[in-house]
């Protein structure tokens, strides 16, 4: 599902966030990515979606060998994967409604297929009724979740969410969690990168942990490992 063979990435400055990482993740799986500031772990996880290219070594995602892909193919690559950021990233002059609309008006869905999921995932996610709000109407948690909302809404293979808990407080952090364990009941495979100790032990996964651009564990249920 996640192939990823022999991963060096080296940033334009000569910073090299990755040294050599190899990893296989199964469609399905949820899998935390931990590791200190730094370590290389958003780098990981912006390969998976080719926001970062690497210097050198194989990512093969899905069916898609990303070595040889065309620049055009690249936002069929991105249909299949939904992201979540730590800020949200929502269209302040959108309402809830359009945000997540907007994912499917981009792939030419039918305005009446676009209205009917739209509410599904806003009913999802615990929304329904907050269709019509602007993102800054909205508390923390709830942008959080319309931010979810849009990343599912095409139905991807695979959610990314880099510290997604990260601006929350921790009861709406547990909430989120248990949305995000909701779609991986689905199917649904979820990378996630957390500083979250709370969150790693107490929802076990596969832990990877990445130190200075090398995986240094990868464990199935592990713990979070660092103290802080
Ligand atoms: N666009 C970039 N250009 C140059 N260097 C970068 C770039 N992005 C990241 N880096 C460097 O690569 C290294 C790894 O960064 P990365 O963001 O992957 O770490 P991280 O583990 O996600 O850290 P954090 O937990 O603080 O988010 C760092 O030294 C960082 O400064």
């Amino acid at each position: 599902m996640i192939l990823m063979k022999d991963i060096y990435k080296t940033y334009a400055n000569g910073v090299t966030a990755l040294n050599g990482i190899n990893i296989d993740i199964k469609q399905g799986e949820f899998v935390y990515i931990v590791g200190p500031s730094g370590a290389g772990k958003s780098t990981f996880i912006k390969l998976i979606f080719r926001e970062v290219k690497p210097s050198s070594g194989t990512i093969v995602i899905g069916d898609m060998d990303l070595s040889g892909i065309k620049e055009r193919k690249v936002p069929f690559l991105r249909r299949n994967i939904g992201v979540v950021y730590q800020d949200f990233k929502l269209l302040s002059k959108l309402s809830v409604y359009e945000n997540i609309a907007f994912a499917l008006e981009v792939i030419e869905e039918s305005p009446k297929n676009i209205r009917k999921r739209v509410m599904e995932v806003l009913e999802q996610v615990g929304l329904k009724n907050k269709a019509r709000f602007l993102p800054n109407e909205l508390s923390g948690g709830e942008q959080q979740r319309v931010s979810i909302a849009r990343a599912i809404v095409n139905h991807p293979k695979i959610v990314i969410a880099d510290e997604p808990t990260g601006n929350l407080d921790p009861e709406t952090s547990w909430g989120i969690m248990k949305t995000f364990e909701e779609i991986n009941a689905s199917g649904t495979t979820i990378i996630m990168a957390t500083h979250s100790k709370e969150i790693v032990n107490t929802i076990k996964k596969r832990v990877i942990a990445i130190e200075d651009g090398l995986i240094v564990r990868d464990e199935h249920r592990g713990d979070y490992g660092y103290e802080i």
